[in-house]
């Protein structure tokens, strides 16, 4: 039986820092703090382990019986701070060592030693006890440097199999701070205490999975050490990204809030520009036209009446819409027949700005090349065709494989997934979401994310501001659709929260 998870999302997104760093940069960090600014390295070790056990008692104020498991690095160092603070306040304290004792230096021996001469005693970890309230995963942290192997990932399946909380010390153990990809297996925990710098691994990849909760503390580092370092990346959600959105001029009217133009839905696919057409005028686009098929250009026009449909057989039936437009959005449903593929060889070399999405991506992917101005928005298997590569080694390092991409491809690329990803053209730091829910991976919800974006340009954001605006619209659209469940969420919903969300309306109730 699973342990209960705390499926909380942030405790507040707009609290925790926007920078992310990679392992190697906190190590540096670290130094900097220790070696410029005589922050000495126990103290820093200290304050991780005070910030842990602060975390801890509020959490969990009725635990008594704690079991720290232990690795020989500087995680463990901190797992050995929380022992001897929680034995100071009385609780029962149980501390499993992994790996040779004498093989633990530095600070973490002078951890240890504290903690030793406080009374505690540490034992080896030949399984974990029959009765505890909480784990604390002082195991690994950003000293990862291989797949977790032997007696490390007996402990850790045992942990994740039992039913007691897990409280993980800056990362949880086994899970790459970089990329979030679990290396051989990884401390499923219920919240954790992250430290100094956040670090991608945990919003990309498995992290949102296997961190639960997450706090965070810089441990009072001076502010002038972060300056040493530009951020691996940014993490954005929609309580920074929704200052993007103006107010609404008093005396804006339709024209003024831009037009989209969405080209698709082949025979048997109307579906998808019906999602994208609705998503982008509940995102604000004041007027928004469907290309599509002759075959259910009717029956979309009737059922929509806010909806401009036109039918397009061929595509010289697209220059008069493209002239009116402000933004293409291109691919939802476009199918991959002669039709589509003339409709995006018309389009793929305007000027106009691009929302490039599903077939019309697999169709760039058959004739690569640079784009005119455009957001290419694919999911880690369209990503996987533009770059000849397979959909797991995208996965394996979600920014590695953005990074990519707009090397490839230029303008700004949304790599859709867990922890959302924006790459544009430097110097801009890559962008990673973190609002959203696995409630999204619904049919369609690729389609309204396409139609949102596009809106925002339309509205006159550049692309890659409509780009990371748009990604957490949309997640933070799925987040409040998801507080009637996760389950069952579909892409209706999402669109059906856009507009109270992007009006900071997030009271109302989808
Ligand atoms: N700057 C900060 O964020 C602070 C970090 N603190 C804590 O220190 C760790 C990083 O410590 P470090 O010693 O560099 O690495 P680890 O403790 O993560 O462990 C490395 C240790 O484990 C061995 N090892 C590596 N991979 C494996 C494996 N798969 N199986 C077994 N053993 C493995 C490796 O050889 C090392 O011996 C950071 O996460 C924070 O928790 C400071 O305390 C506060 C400031
Ligand atoms: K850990």
């Amino acid at each position: 039986m699973r342990r209960a998870r705390l499926n909380r999302p942030l405790p507040d997104g707009g609290r925790l820092p926007h920078a992310l760093y990679r392992a190697e940069q906190v190590r540096r960090l670290d130094r900097l703090a220790i070696e410029r600014f005589g922050v000495p390295g126990i103290e820093l070790m200290n304050r991780a382990g005070a910030v842990a056990y602060r975390v801890l008692r509020a959490r969990w104020p009725n635990a008594r019986r704690l079991t720290i498991l232990a690795g020989t690095g500087n995680n463990g160092g901190d797992g050995y701070v929380v022992a001897r603070l929680a034995r100071a306040d009385g609780l029962d304290v149980r501390l499993l060592q992994l790996g040779e004792v004498d093989r633990v230096r530095g600070e973490a021996a002078l951890s240890l030693a504290a903690y030793r001469d406080a009374g505690g005693i540490i034992e080896d970890c030949l399984g974990l006890p029959r009765e505890t309230d909480l784990y604390v995963d002082a195991l690994l942290g950003t000293g990862l440097e291989r797949p977790v192997a032997g007696r490390w990932a007996g402990a850790i399946t045992a942990l994740n199999a039992q039913r007691a909380p897990v409280l993980a010390l800056d990362i949880p153990s086994g899970l790459h701070a970089d990329t979030g990809r679990v290396l051989g297996v990884a401390v499923r925990a219920s919240a954790t205490v992250s430290f100094i710098g956040l670090k991608p691994g945990l919003f990309v990849g498995a992290g949102a999975e296997y961190r639960g909760e997450l706090h965070f503390s810089a441990l009072d580092v001076p502010a002038q050490v972060y300056a040493s370092e530009i951020p691996a990346a940014a993490r954005i959600d929609w309580a920074r990204e929704s200052r993007l959105l103006a107010p609404r001029s008093r005396m804006a009217h339709k024209g003024d809030c831009g037009h989209v133009l969405v080209v698709g839905g082949a025979p048997g696919m109307s579906g998808a520009v019906r999602l994208a057409g609705e998503s982008a005028l509940r995102a604000g686009a004041g007027l928004v036209t469907i290309a599509t098929h002759p075959r259910h250009a009717d029956w979309l026009n009737l059922d929509r009446p806010e909806l401009m449909v036109s039918a397009v057989a061929h595509p010289d039936d697209l220059e008069a819409l493209i002239e009116r437009a402000d933004v293409i959005a291109i691919g939802p449903g476009l199918g991959r027949t002669d039709w589509g593929r003339g409709l995006w060889a018309r389009v793929r070399t305007r000027p106009h700005p691009l929302v490039v999405d599903a077939d019309a991506l697999n169709l760039l992917a058959e004739s690569p090349g640079p784009g005119p101005d455009w957001v290419l928005t694919p999911h880690p298997g369209e990503a996987a065709r533009l770059l000849g590569v397979t959909t797991a080694e995208i996965e394996s390092d979600r920014l590695a494989g953005a990074q990519r991409l707009q090397t490839r491809f230029g303008g700004v690329v949304v790599l859709k997934g867990a922890g959302s990803i924006v790459h544009g053209p430097a110097p801009r730091v890559p962008a990673v979401c973190s609002d959203g829910n696995p409630g999204m991976a619904t049919a369609g919800a690729g389609d309204v994310l396409t139609g949102v974006i596009a809106a925002l340009r339309a509205q006159g954001l550049e692309a890659e501001d409509a780009a990371r605006a748009g990604v957490c619209l949309h997640a933070a659209a799925g987040d409040h659709a998801a507080r009637a469940g996760e389950r069952g969420l579909i892409a209706t919903d999402i669109i059906a929260s856009l507009r109270a969300l992007s009006n900071g309306l997030t009271e109302v109730d989808p």
